[in-house]
């Protein structure tokens, strides 16, 4: 039986693709063997010793501790894609919201109505106050163009937008999902000249932090409307604020609100509602607890943050899944001491990522537990799992 704790609301329709035979889950479960999570903060959670895997339900892992992990053979999945279309779809909201002053229309036709005013007779001269531009023929910067960012950058196309698009480490597959009529720019500040809305979809590392800075905000056009949906931390609030005050930028829609920024004129600032659909909910929710399933059932990694894909059939009658440091000769270290007890190794995977790497064994006979403690106490092996 597996213990699997879940942190936030993860719907039941991922939940309920865990047999209650098999698993335990609740967000009381102790000493769990993995974790299902959303947004929760995990970066001082006291992590039980069996704990096997993490699985986020979305896309930012900034709320992980990924090297406490990797140190501790603990794997963290993230669901690549599978909120991006609910996320896209707010960023079009964002866009128009910060354009007519829909949110300011709507709460003074409200202050007309309480106040006692018949609103009709005041909606024609009133409504001078909540102008703004279209989106037509206009052009916007997308900074980051994976998942979220290039459904966003294809979409405005067919708005009639113009779109510039910038990303250093653009993946093949991300390049192939770009219409062609995107311009991908390999200087952030030919975007940054040219763009009247910008949106920004990239993960938040202390590499991103306060990307969005003075000089930043000062190399984009004057009266730049800027979005932010992908992580508060990104922008730096002060540089924003002073921004936002010279109307330099126009608009400020962001989907991580805090007390200063709720408080300043042109700021539109959402919940973060992003991912907020039930359509959103669901995908991330299947693919968290399937890839989770499939480690602990199989020992297969698919969508991991911190370590490689890999993932191996079924063969033998037993299965050694090994977490280790990337160093050379571990491979011969651990077939010859399996070889030493006369057990085949019928078919094996590894792979490495960075400092660590995975390797699948299936075996033609159970291992002995003297040979598993004997791996197990192999220098730079980190975890070893035995699956019948
Ligand atoms: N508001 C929400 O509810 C919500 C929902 C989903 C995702 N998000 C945020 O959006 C982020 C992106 O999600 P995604 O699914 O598109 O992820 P993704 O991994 O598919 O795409 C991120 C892209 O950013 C690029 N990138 C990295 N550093 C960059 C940089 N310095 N400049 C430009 N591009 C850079 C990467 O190459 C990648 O293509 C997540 O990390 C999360 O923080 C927010
Ligand atoms: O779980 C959520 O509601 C938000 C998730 C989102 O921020 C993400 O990074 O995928």
């Amino acid at each position: 039986m597996y213990r699997i704790r879940t942190f936030n609301k993860i719907s039941p329709v991922g939940l309920n693709r865990l047999d209650p035979a098999l698993y335990a889950v609740s967000d009381s479960e102790t000493d769990e063997d993995a974790i299902l999570v959303r947004s929760a903060k995990l970066l001082d959670y006291d992590f039980p010793k069996n704990l096997l895997a993490i699985s986020r339900a979305g896309a930012g892992v900034n709320n992980i501790p990924l090297d406490r992990c990797s140190e501790a053979g603990i794997v963290v999945f993230n669901t690549p894609g599978a909120n991006a279309n609910a996320v896209k779809e707010l960023v079009l909201c964002a866009m128009l919201m910060g354009s007519r002053d829909v949110d300011g229309g709507i709460q003074w036709v409200r202050q007309q109505v309480a106040s006692g005013v018949d609103v009709t007779t005041v909606v024609e001269k009133g409504k001078a106050a909540f102008i703004g531009p279209e989106l037509y023929k206009k052009t916007l910067g997308v900074i980051g163009l994976g998942a979220i960012g290039s459904l966003v950058a294809n979409i405005a196309l067919s708005l009639g937008m113009d779109v510039y698009g910038y990303d250093p480490f653009l993946s093949v597959d991300a390049a192939l999902r770009l219409d062609r009529h995107i311009h991908v720019v390999k200087d952030i500040n030919e975007l940054y000249k040219r763009a009247d809305y910008i949106t920004i979809h990239i993960h938040y590392t202390k590499d991103t932090e306060r990307m969005i800075d003075a000089k930043a905000i000062g190399a984009m056009k004057r009266g730049v409307r800027f979005i932010n949906l992908a992580r508060g931390e990104i922008v730096d609030d002060d540089a924003m604020l002073a921004a936002l005050d010279t109307g330099w930028v126009a608009a400020y829609v962001t989907d991580f609100p805090n007390n200063r920024l709720v408080g300043a004129p042109h700021v539109l600032a959402m919940p973060h509602l992003g991912a907020s659909t039930p359509e959103s909910e669901q995908n991330c929710a299947v693919m968290a607890v399937d890839q989770l399933r499939d480690y602990l059932e199989n020992g297969n990694i698919r969508n991991s943050v911190n370590l490689p894909a890999v993932s191996q059939e079924r063969s033998g009658v037993c299965r050694l899944c090994l977490i280790h440091k990337n160093v050379p000769a571990m491979l011969a270290s651990i077939t010859t001491l399996l070889s030493r007890d006369g057990i085949n190794v019928e078919n094996l995977s590894n792979k490495s990522r960075g400092d660590y790497a995975y390797t699948i064994v299936d075996l033609s006979a159970p291992a002995d537990q003297c040979v598993i403690d004997e791996v197990t106490a192999l220098e730079n092996v980190i975890r070893v799992r035995v699956i019948q």
